[in-house]
């Protein structure tokens, strides 16, 4: 779905490539610096400028995509999202649906749908400044999620999350991966960077371990051994099994 050939940005990541598929979970790990919010917000097209190499969605390359036209294609969560001072939660939750048109009896059947799994009717009235780092960051997924809704906007392709699980507790680190994967169901390519190494090997179809700005590994979870994790994190880990399921735990 989003094709990246010989991408760069700038000094921090590249040159890269690979693709994004549709239907699939991808999900990025690296240390600090290692160029994960780069490579996002270029997979985005927000950072143009700066960018070299191809950036092709869905066989056409980014830079001809209008921003209006980019905005009904594809969302992302930025890592460290402005909130703008005194607004309320249900008009963080209109403007992510300002790319659908406003909000219509669709959007609020979306953003019901969305409700459940990450907590927000309790935050719908409240100020955005009042809310905790993780009720804020609830909030902000979902107001992202309503941009490429599947259901209701037929042009959705691509949904990109840098560190969509930072400051959530387990009940909504799991809801939010649940919703990754329902969307990636229903034909979107999801694409999201996390810090917790064994949730990625777990969830994601396939797993982009970035380091230095380039690729050290890319596949299906297998591809991260302890070996790789002693070099590129510099940590070394042991690996414990049990019931089919594998988790490495620092020595
Ligand atoms: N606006 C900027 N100007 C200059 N250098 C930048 C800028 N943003 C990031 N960098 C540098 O680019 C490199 C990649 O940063 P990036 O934010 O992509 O890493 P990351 O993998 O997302 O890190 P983290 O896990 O800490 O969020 C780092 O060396 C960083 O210092």
């Amino acid at each position: 779905m989003l094709a990246l050939n010989g991408f760069v940005q700038r000094d921090r990541v590249g040159p890269i490539g690979g693709e994004f598929a549709a239907k699939h979970v991808t999900l990025l790990i690296g240390p600090n610096g290692s160029g994960k919010s780069s490579l996002l917000t270029g997979a985005a097209g927000l950072s143009r400028s700066e960018g070299q190499g191809e950036v092709r969605l869905a066989g056409q390359a980014l830079a001809e995509f209008g921003l209006h036209e980019l905005a009904r294609h594809r969302a992302m969560l930025a890592q460290q999202a402005i909130l703008p001072h005194g607004l309320r939660g249900y008009e963080l939750l209109a403007l992510g649906a300002e790319p659908l048109g406003g909000v219509s009896d669709e959007v609020c059947m979306a953003i019901a749908r969305l409700a459940k799994p990450l907590g927000l009717e309790a935050l719908y009235h409240r100020q955005l400044n009042t809310l905790s780092g993780g009720e804020q960051q609830r909030l902000l997924i979902a107001s992202t999620l309503l941009q490429v809704d599947p259901v209701i906007n037929p042009d959705a392709k691509l949904l990109l999350l840098d560190e969509p699980l930072a400051g959530l507790d387990w009940q909504h680190q799991l809801a939010t991966l649940g919703l990754l994967r329902q969307y990636a169901e229903q034909g979107l390519a999801v694409v999201a960077s996390i810090h917790d190494i064994n949730m990625a090997c777990q969830y994601a179809d396939s797993v982009w371990c970035l380091h230095q700005g380039q690729l050290a590994a890319c596949g299906p979870p297998s591809v991260i051994t302890p070996e790789l994790i002693a070099e590129v994190f510099a940590v070394e880990v042991r690996v414990l099994a049990q019931n089919g399921i594998s988790v490495m735990l620092p020595k």
